[in-house]
């Protein structure tokens, strides 16, 4: 960001050249240049940081501007402590933050304003192409949606693809865990909505837990290219300009379109990947038959709505991801593992929004009755029905103004991650930026699920403020039973 202009949007990194090929495909189709998005998203603590870290600091010729959405409280956590790490000084510069939570249910406040700065940039462009880290509770279809049929973007942007992150060693429960009725699985959708996954985290499990993951993952999207990976390390040939939204391209709709009315009329989506044995059509019907034309909105009235371009093609492909994470979901009690074989469905990318809708359908067909209310979503005053997230998940942020002892931190992560007994929370993700009694050095917090680790990281400049700030994302969370043991194990008065 350019200290003349507070209202320009920071950019990324800058390089030096084109791509890999030496031209991005616009420049070799010979048309206006347009900049390439990929979307990395996948469930809270998958490895996206990660998978952007490794771009960013590859060998691929490209200027990346990354915008990133971290949920809730915690922006600036993560970015400030990865943005000082080593091997990512001096290229990564700054990156765009949204801070207002779910970017999916902010896509034209936020996040479409955030890429038309980007993209309006005084001096022109000093990057050609983008990098969007969603929140990992967010649904990527609404923002997949806004990049395709946005008037005033699409000819500036095009969606080049979506790389879902999933942890191998969790996927299983994040994929199966029951939610409130008429909330979104977002696990299911940022699988539903992939073009390629990433399984990471391979070192953590075993081939057994592997083929399972891939087995629930073709459940939902059997067509999926799945590429398994330890700490995101991947071919970026794989994930980068693949170009595969291409306006020109063929769009290939899932089989699964004729199901498409009869979900509607229902209430909830048919015809998923077995479950239930029934299929809307079968493998081979033109699925351009079943196109209709209406428009579909996303979690926000004020969201884009969909252009004659590409609103019918959505609208069925969004019944397939449906039925697709109905395959999954539909057999959601906590454990389960009824899941159809792959093969199902046709491969579902190029995949569109409208998803979130049609699986809001199935979700209310199959939630266990809780009241849904917009939760996440209510940093989406305009949130639909159709797209709420599950409001019993929520954030708590933690600080302490002088430096923490580094055992006592460690006994109170102990403690609210493994001393569970009958407690009712559940905690997905921890992340922290810590000041430690004795040491020069940021330590970093990072835990995900019951796995947690602390690493000393970057020296603390000088004038900077060293407050220790901890951010929990979790289900059913006790905010004063935490900030109770907080106080006690971090925070206690030095005596
Ligand atoms: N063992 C192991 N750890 C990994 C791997 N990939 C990422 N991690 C760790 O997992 C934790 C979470 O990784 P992130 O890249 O921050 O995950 P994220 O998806 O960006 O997390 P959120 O932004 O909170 O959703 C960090 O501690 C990483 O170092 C992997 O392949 N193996």
């Amino acid at each position: 960001m350019g200290p003349e202009d507070d209202e320009e949007v920071p950019l990324a990194l800058a390089l030096e050249d084109t791509g890999p090929s030496g031209k991005l495909a616009s420049e070799q189709d010979g048309e206006p240049t347009t900049v390439p998005v990929t979307i990395v998203t996948g469930f809270l603590g998958a490895g996206k940081t990660t998978l952007v870290k490794h771009i960013l600091t590859a060998n691929h010729g490209y200027r990346i501007a990354v915008i990133l959405n971290e949920f809730g409280e915690d922006v600036g956590i993560e970015s400030s402590f990865v943005q000082s790490q080593e091997g990512l000084q001096g290229t990564n510069g700054e990156w765009v933050e949204l801070t207002n939570g779910c970017m999916c249910c902010a896509v034209k406040s936020d996040f479409l304003q955030a890429l038309e700065s980007l993209l309006e940039r005084p001096g022109g462009r000093t990057f050609d192409y983008i990098l969007i880290e969603t929140s990992g509770l967010a649904n990527p279809g609404p923002i997949a949606t806004a990049l395709w049929t946005d008037a005033e973007l699409e000819s500036r942007v095009n969606l080049d693809g979506v790389v879902t992150v999933v942890d191998a060693v969790n996927i299983d429960r994040q994929l199966h865990e029951p939610r409130p009725r008429g909330a979104v699985n977002e696990a299911q959708l940022q699988v539903a909505y992939a073009d390629i996954v990433l399984l990471n985290k391979l070192d953590l499990v075993d081939e057994e837990a592997l083929m399972r993951s891939e087995a629930d993952i073709r459940a939902i999207n059997s067509g999926v290219n799945i590429v398994r990976t330890s700490r995101a390390v991947v071919d970026l040939g794989l994930i980068l300009n693949r170009n595969g939204y291409s306006h020109k391209g063929e769009l290939v709709l899932p089989p699964i379109a004729e199901a498409d009315d009869e979900a509607e009329d229902s209430g909830h989506p048919r015809g998923g990947a077995g479950v239930g044995g029934e299929r809307g059509s079968t493998a081979g019907e033109t699925p351009s038959l079943r196109r209709r034309s209406t428009g579909v909105s996303c979690c926000s009235s004020r969201a884009h709505s969909f252009h004659a371009k590409s609103g019918a093609a959505a609208a069925t492909i969004a019944a397939a991801a449906a039925a697709a994470v109905a395959a999954c979901g539909g057999s959601s009690a906590a454990g389960s593992r009824d899941l159809s074989p792959a093969g199902s469905l046709a491969p579902v990318s190029p995949l569109m929004a409208a998803a979130t809708a049609a699986a809001g359908k199935f979700s209310r067909a199959s939630g266990d009755g809780a009241t849904a209310s917009p939760g996440l979503g209510a940093n989406a005053p305009e949130a639909s029905p159709d797209h709420v997230h599950d409001n019993s998940v929520s954030t708590i942020s933690l600080r302490c103004e002088h430096p923490v002892d580094l055992s006592r931190f460690k006994s109170w992560v102990d403690h609210l991650l493994w001393d569970r007994e009958s407690r009712p929370d559940e905690i997905y993700r921890m992340k922290g930026l810590l000041s430690v009694t004795g040491s020069d050095k940021k330590h970093s917090l990072q835990a995900v699920y019951e796995l947690y680790e602390i690493m000393p990281g970057p020296a603390w400049q000088a004038g900077e403020a060293r407050v220790s700030r901890v951010v929990l994302i979790g289900r059913n969370l006790r905010p004063a039973a935490v900030k109770q043991s907080w106080a006690e194990y971090v925070d206690a008065p030095k005596s």
